[in-house]
């Protein structure tokens, strides 16, 4: 039986044209992610990490190949896909709660049933006595948490994180990187996610992407031990795989 991938890039390049010049980002690139996977995405800067994120969201063209999700081509933003930034994006003006049903409004998804589930997830990441808050009275890791959950109101099959923890104090982004896996986990949620931190990716993914070079592409694909899988972000940095595969991935990605 033939499997159907939840993403698929297919020998996908990228060129970004300018009146005045074109910068090559990516060199034709493939991969794919299997339902329910959590893959992490991680090169030097500059090697098109983003770029790969922005292609599989649909919000900008590849100059060649194909994208797939569940077998389907990306032409444009696809339903179904959560997008998480590492700013938070919060309106300061509404309430978290306002803040929460602000992207299920701009789907045309808001009705009883959403808005039931969206304060479901408030209460499971901690956040219910926030509600009627305005984000400039959370600190940074609960305002992160506010984002993560209007995120997951959208219920996406696939989410796409783009260093969603990185101006985040590292008990903070401990403890969200927890709450992260338990949620996609539970709801066997497929995630791809960019990170500069390589101890992230080593304690949070199934496998890692390895990119380099200018225009990018992918050197290596490396399998995360089971140990690792199974232990909390907190427990699996000091088990003993953790140390020689990190050394291992910052060789490969400090190599010219
Ligand atoms: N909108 C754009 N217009 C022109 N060039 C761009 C644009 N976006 C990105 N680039 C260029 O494409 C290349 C890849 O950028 P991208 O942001 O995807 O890399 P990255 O690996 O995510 O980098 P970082 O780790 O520093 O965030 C870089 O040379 C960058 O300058």
């Amino acid at each position: 039986m033939q499997t159907t991938f939840a993403i698929e890039v297919d020998r996908v390049s990228k060129t970004y044209l300018s009146k005045r010049d074109q910068v090559e980002a990516l060199n034709p690139v493939s991969f794919r992610v299997q339902s329910g996977e959590f893959v992490s995405l991680v090169g030097s800067s500059g090697c098109g990490k983003s770029t790969v994120l922005s292609l599989i969201a649909g919000l900008i063209p590849a100059t060649s190949g194909e994208i797939r999700l569940w077998g389907e081509r990306v032409t444009r933003p696809p339903r179904g896909i959560g997008y998480m930034l590492q700013q938070d994006c919060l309106l300061d003006w509404r309430t978290v709660k306002k803040n929460i049903l602000l992207g299920l409004e701009f789907q045309g998804l808001k009705n009883r049933k959403t808005i039931a589930h969206a304060r479901f997830l408030l209460r499971e990441l901690g956040l219910a006595h926030t509600s009627e808050q305005y984000p400039s009275q959370l600190s940074g890791g609960m305002r992160q948490r506010v984002a993560l959950v209007r995120t997951l109101a959208l219920q996406p099959d696939i989410l796409l994180l783009d260093e969603p923890f990185s101006a985040l104090d590292y008990q903070n982004k401990l403890h969200l990187e927890e709450l992260l896996i338990n949620v996609l986990k539970k709801r066997r949620m497929t995630a791809l996610l960019v990170t500069h931190d390589l101890e992230e990716a080593l304690a949070c993914s199934d496998r890692i992407l390895i990119m380099g070079g200018q225009p990018g592409d992918i050197r290596r694909s490396l399998e995360v031990p089971e140990e690792l899988r199974k232990a909390k972000p907190l427990h699996a940095r000091g088990l003993p795989s953790f140390r020689p595969l990190f050394n291992e991935i910052w060789k490969e990605i400090e190599k010219p």
